[in-house]
């Protein structure tokens, strides 16, 4: 479990992270949803230690974080972070050699499942591209949980259902998946547990299966009354 407790970050004197607590569960896909700026890119960050945070504490099943967590969280950022003269392929045999837990099996099976040519250049992918990329870059390697920051942002219909079938797909079956989406009504019924920002602060923390079968409500009906408040 990634556990966020009471987690606080301040960008040039303005509270961002305002005592944030939640959890994400191995075998279930949480969805942090906020408004622009709500602080969710912050919190990805953070959790992979690329921002340092004002107070708090950020477990990873359990412990600390450290630089032993980066072979058991994968982050796809929203970017590409790979030298863009590198072809697919050099970036992929790259990431080999820095990660233990590479599967060069998998990432292959990925590169097939989103049809990429690894001869291509980096730098000359389309965006949607290189959003298949980044998330081949994210879940070869046999990590516990992912981190995805808006995989659907600027996708295609087609690309974005093909996307969407790897949330439904034995690649993440068994990790915890964090995920940040503009997109909550397409991608609702793949999402588990709900976590909505407010203030710096999880403002609500919720089963979707549960909210919709006892209180019929959608987590968009949801975010609506939380934000109407
Ligand atoms: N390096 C930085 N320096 C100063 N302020 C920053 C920095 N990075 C982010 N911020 C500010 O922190 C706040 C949260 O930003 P963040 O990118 O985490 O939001 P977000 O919820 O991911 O937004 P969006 O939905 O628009 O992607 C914003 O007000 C942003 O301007």
């Amino acid at each position: 479990m990634i556990e966020l407790k009471g987690v606080r970050k301040r960008y040039r004197g303005r509270n961002v992270l305002n005592g944030l607590s939640f959890t994400v569960e191995k075998g279930s896909i949480t969805c942090l949803i906020g408004m622009n700026g709500a602080g969710k890119s912050t919190v990805m960050k953070a959790i992979m230690g690329l921002v340092p945070i004002k107070e708090g504490q950020i477990l990873i099943d359990g412990k600390p974080r450290g630089r032993w967590m980066y072979e058991k969280v994968s982050f796809v950022p929203d970017h590409l972070t790979m030298p863009l003269a590198m072809k697919m392929s050099e970036g992929l045999t790259f990431m080999a050699d820095f990660y233990a837990s590479w599967n060069a099996e998998r990432a292959a099976e990925l590169m097939r499942f989103f049809q990429l040519d690894p001869g291509e250049k980096i730098g000359n992918l389309s965006k949607g591209t290189a959003a298949k990329f980044n998330l081949v870059l994210g879940l070869a390697p046999n990590s516990d949980y992912v981190l995805m920051d808006e995989p659907f942002s600027g996708i295609d219909l087609f690309s974005r259902e093909t996307i969407a079938d790897v949330f439904s797909s034995e690649l993440i079956e068994e990790r915890g998946v964090l995920l940040t989406t503009h997109e909550i009504g397409e991608v609702e019924h793949l999402i588990d547990k709900a976590v909505i920002m407010q203030d710096g602060k999880a403002g609500m923390e919720f089963d979707c299966e549960t909210m919709r079968s006892e209180e019929g409500k959608s987590i968009v009906d949801v975010m609506r009354e939380v934000y109407s408040r």
